[in-house]
């Protein structure tokens, strides 16, 4: 069973595929314990925030309430909504704390593509097509770590920073557990701050990297 928080389409702000319409499905739960998380409703799954797969559709605003739902029933879900993105992204929460193949799977056979949002702390079960987006998570208060195989699967690497020391532990990370040739590295500032945008600017440019800005945010979207 999956612990579904939201079912939505909006326009992918982050990331490679920014600008993408997809239809975006969060799954409950994570323990990293990131203290600028922007989706911290999501960390606990309490039995009491239990609801009815029919009643996250009319959710509002953010909030902790989950239903359980099998991949069949997601993919039901996703059809009767009547969207039209074919790009589906699975994040959480922490998606990897599920195992993702049967649902990717199914969402392959039934057309569309898939992607997830990861921090490379759990092991990675996916389908080989899904497009997966890994967003280290270093030294945080859970105490997991960022796992060398999550991070030689990444297509892309998407690095949440504020300071140039967050800079200096993705240059060691990289060193500890590299990439695959061709994995697009991205910088994405923490919560717009103009200092952090600044400094991803500015190694982007010297370093050929991408920028990510969370583009929802500034257009005030989902
Ligand atoms: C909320 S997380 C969920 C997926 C997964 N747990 C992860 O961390 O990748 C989705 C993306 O938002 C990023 N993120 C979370 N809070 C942020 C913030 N305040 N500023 C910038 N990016 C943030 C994460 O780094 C991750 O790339
Ligand atoms: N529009 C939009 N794009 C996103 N890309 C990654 C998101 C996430 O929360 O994982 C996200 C999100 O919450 N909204
Ligand atoms: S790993 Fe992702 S969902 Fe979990 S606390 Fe960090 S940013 Fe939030
Ligand atoms: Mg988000």
């Amino acid at each position: 069973m999956l612990a579904v928080n939201e079912l939505f389409e909006t326009i992918q702000g982050e990331g490679v595929f920014t600008g993408v319409a997809a239809i975006f499905l969060r799954l409950q739960g994570c323990p990293v314990g990131c203290p600028w998380c922007d989706t911290q409703h999501t960390w606990d799954k309490n039995n009491q925030a239990q609801v009815k797969p029919e009643q996250l559709i009319m959710k509002t605003g953010d909030s902790p309430s989950w239903a359980g739902m099998s991949e069949q029933a997601v993919l039901e879900l996703i059809e009767q909504q009547g969207f039209t993105a074919k790009h589906v992204v699975i994040t959480g929460g922490e998606p990897c704390m599920y195992d993702l193949n049967a649902l990717t799977e199914l969402l392959h056979e039934t057309g569309y593509q898939t992607q997830i949002e990861t921090s490379g702390t759990f092991e990675i079960k996916t389908s080989a097509q899904t497009w997966v987006t890994v967003s280290p998570k270093l030294d945080m208060p859970g105490g997991y770590e960022v796992r060398a195989d999550a991070m030689a699967r990444a297509n892309e690497i998407k690095h949440p920073i504020a300071m140039q020391k967050h800079i200096d532990a993705l240059d060691a990370l990289l060193e500890r557990c590299p990439v695959a040739a061709g994995t697009t590295i991205c910088l994405q500032p923490i919560s717009q701050r103009p200092r952090a945008t600044e400094l991803a600017i500015e190694t982007c440019r010297k370093r050929n990297w991408r920028l990510s800005v969370q583009l929802h945010k500034y257009l005030a979207i989902e």
